[in-house]
């Protein structure tokens, strides 16, 4: 008993000494996790966000796009977050009802104020862009377009996001625009790889953007953009053919068929057997058009299909004008274009219309591809009514044009061959972000939100080794004290007899 006693008395624990420094040794451990732990946890991810609405000829559509607040120019990191289509019409519809075009927004902005964090909403930038509908409506009633901006504009202003203006891009911006999206998303610019041309179908304009190869394109300085992206120099050339959107280039076919004021016209670009009435006045109301409306024409004609490809695309090539060029090469009306080169991606209407058509699989040839489409223009209208009841027959008419129209502006347009033409794929998104021109123009518009502080750690990198150092020291003493300590009665602990 009095040797058990004698080993509670030695007993380190029990000095009052051993139980302080054990003390100040778990509260060493327990600020070392947590400064370690604090110092390492992950930053939290926090994003900025930009608004761009694409004002096209038909319809608007909204895009929010985000990227992380701590910008890394380097790195592709815009993305689209969340897109809105708004429903109705484009705003340049609203000529005669301004106030309309404004409130035909709300919808897809009240959509924007819950899609973009609250506290984020100030220091949001929102812009419009409008092409090539609003490029016609200034052109043809200046009043009348300036009243829908401001009525826009004042619809915008509405919203608590920082309202950057609403402008017409020119047909140069749109399609240029349109090249960076595409190589933005394909990660070829930071790359400095070859780049990807970028065709453009729209309602009221048409863009073709690409970089020629080995092809000087000085001679035509309103063609010619040049870019300077991550370090690399780009000659892009670009065109807008404005009027050759297809349902522009559509009114200017039936405006071609309808020349004389017939009551009547059988029409190659529509299905066999399809028949309705249409008005001239409606036809013929569009600068695309205006100048070339029959002096005498009854009020209606009786539009009525043929569904003949050949026929269709004689009628196509008649809305272009091959004659005179006084560039190196050109492609119609007297527009320069070096010779197509490399891939392409075509979108918006392109995609559209050759998806509906079932003909964005890359691996189909040009032959095939107009084989398919003569095919089904020759298709009765009972039975392409039948195979898609679900689809609105205004919409469903105008595939066989549009399919013709757009084989027709590639190849005899354009001048792709049976090999250039394999190169273009039809798409709609690139890894989640639509293809269109309002990525582009986001991103050259970024470029003047200025980068956020990066989000740093609690304690500045110095701070952080000292306190951990001196927290190792302490530790180090701790647990030299506390060894010594229990030294003074191992030896005689061991040493003596063991008590049963
Ligand atoms: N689901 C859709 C959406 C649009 N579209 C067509 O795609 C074209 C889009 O043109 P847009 O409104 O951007 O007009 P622009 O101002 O670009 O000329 C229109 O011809 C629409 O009819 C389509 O065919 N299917
Ligand atoms: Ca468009």
């Amino acid at each position: 008993m009095s040797a058990q006693r004698e080993m509670k008395e030695k007993n380190p624990w029990h000095k009052p000494l051993t139980i302080i420094i054990t003390v100040i040794g778990v509260i060493a451990i327990v600020a070392l996790v947590t400064v370690a732990g604090l110092q390492n946890r992950p930053v939290f991810q926090k994003y900025k966000y930009g608004i761009v609405l694409d004002a096209g000829s038909s319809h608007t559509a909204l895009y929010i796009y985000k990227w992380p607040a701590e910008k890394d120019n380097n790195t592709g990191r815009i993305e689209q977050k969340h897109s809105c289509k708004v429903k109705g019409k484009g705003i340049s519809s609203y000529a005669a009802v301004p106030e309309k075009a404004g409130t035909s927004l709300t919808e897809c902005m009240q959509e924007a104020e819950m899609q973009v964090p609250a506290w984020r909403h100030q220091e949001t930038p929102l812009y419009l862009g409008a092409t090539a509908g609003m490029r016609l409506l200034n052109m043809e009633n200046k009043v009348a377009s300036d009243k829908v901006f401001e009525a826009v504009e004042k619809a915008l202003q509405r919203f608590p996001f920082s309202y950057q203006g609403a402008r017409i891009l020119s047909g140069q911006e749109e399609g240029a625009f349109g090249w960076v999206t595409v190589n933005y998303l394909d990660d070829r610019l930071k790359q400095g790889l070859q780049t990807t041309g970028a065709l453009d179908l729209g309602g009221a304009s048409t863009q073709i953007s690409f970089v020629p190869h080995e092809y000087d394109i000085s001679e035509s300085p309103s063609n010619a953009v040049a870019f300077q992206l991550y370090g690399n120099y780009y000659n892009l050339y670009t065109h807008s053919f404005l009027c050759y959107g297809k349902d522009q280039a559509l009114r200017m076919a039936l405006a071609h068929q309808t020349r004389s004021g017939p009551i009547a016209i059988s029409d190659p670009c529509f299905h066999p057997d399809y028949s309705v009435t249409r008005n001239y006045n409606t036809l013929y109301d569009s600068p695309c058009v205006s100048e070339r409306k029959p002096k005498v024409a009854p009020l209606n004609f009786t539009h009525t299909g043929e569904g003949n490809f050949l026929q269709c695309q004689e009628v196509i090539r008649s809305l272009f004008n091959f004659k005179s060029c006084k560039y190196s090469k050109c492609s119609f009306n007297g527009i320069f274009q070096p010779p197509v080169q490399g891939s392409f991606g075509a979108f918006s209407a392109y995609y559209f219309v050759m998806n509906f058509l079932n003909l964005t699989d890359g691996s189909m040839s040009l032959e095939t591809i107009t084989n398919y489409v003569a095919n089904y223009c020759s298709t009765p209208w009972d039975q392409i009514k039948k195979v898609y009841p679900d689809i609105n027959e205004k919409y469903l008419a105008e595939y066989c044009f549009s399919g013709t129209y757009i084989l027709t502006l590639l190849t005899e347009g354009y001048n792709f061959n049976t090999e250039t033409f394999s190169k273009i794929k039809f798409i709609k998104e690139i890894k989640g972000s639509d293809a269109g021109w309002t990525l582009g123009y986001m991103l050259n518009l970024t470029n003047m939100i200025p980068a956020e502080t990066k989000d740093s750690p609690p304690l500045p990198h110095a701070g952080y080794v000292s306190i951990v150092t001196v927290i190792v020291l302490l530790l180090f003493i701790l647990v030299t004290l506390f060894i010594l300590s229990f030294r003074s009665i191992w030896p005689k602990c061991s040493k003596e007899p063991q008590i049963v």
